[in-house]
């Protein structure tokens, strides 16, 4: 098994969906959190000038959060075991991921830094939130649906294996669901589903054990 260095800021944000694969597989991994003051000089070294970035044996260089999670989940068995399987998780996961970002994109600037003071005084940031409603409103009736199709949607989105897709619907919310805490009410095979990825054996000791951090 290679060295494994995830690079990212000190948020959840991005990140986390390899962190909980991580922790998923048992894996141990160099978790780099950088400083926003540290960016600067960093971002041309970054493939895409982006971060997350996984690192393999300080030597194979994998950009943009998806690519990194799906090998991942590849490598550690959370993808599918064919290729029908994988496109559903994929489509799953992509489909949190469309929330994800547009929730991003409400609170952080091109240098990843917060920027609530705009967020509260431009009319971009409202059609920002405009854009993460009608994501959600999108999304989250069709991700009901997409789980009630296995079992009744009483266990994960793939039937009995916890997959990237169940942890995607778990980061993806987590702060969405502390500004609004209602957001899941009409979607409760959803909310279960993520109280079962909470209390995973794997998954509740990585969730208590985490930094804590606002995004
Ligand atoms: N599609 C990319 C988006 C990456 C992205 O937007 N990263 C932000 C942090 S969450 C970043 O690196 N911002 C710093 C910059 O643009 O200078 C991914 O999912 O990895």
């Amino acid at each position: 098994m290679p060295s494994y260095t995830l690079h990212y800021f000190n948020h959840r944000g991005r990140a986390e969906i390899c962190r909980m694969l991580f922790a998923a597989a048992g894996v141990q991994y160099n978790d780099r959190r950088i400083e926003s003051s540290e960016w600067d000089s960093m971002r041309n070294k970054m493939p895409c000038h982006m971060m997350p970035m996984l690192e393999l044996d300080n030597r194979t260089q994998i950009p943009q959060s998806m690519a990194m999670a799906r090998y991942l989940a590849r490598e550690f068995g959370f993808h599918g075991r064919n290729n029908m399987e994988m496109a559903r998780v994929d489509f799953i996961s992509d489909c949190f991921y469309d929330i994800l970002d547009d929730y991003m994109r409400m609170y952080f600037d091109g240098n990843c830094r917060m920027m609530f003071q705009r967020s509260r005084d431009t009319s971009s940031s409202s059609e920002k939130r405009m854009r993460f409603q009608e994501t959600c409103r999108r999304i989250l009736p069709f991700m009901e649906r997409t789980l009630e199709m296995y079992s009744g949607g009483s266990q994960y989105f793939m039937g009995d294996q916890m997959t990237m897709a169940d942890m995607m619907c778990y980061c993806a919310l987590e702060n969405p669901l502390m500004e609004e805490p209602s957001m899941l009410s009409s979607y409760p095979k959803l909310m279960a589903l993520r109280n079962r990825v909470m209390n995973h054996s794997k998954m509740s000791s990585y969730l208590q054990r985490r930094c804590r951090t606002e995004f």
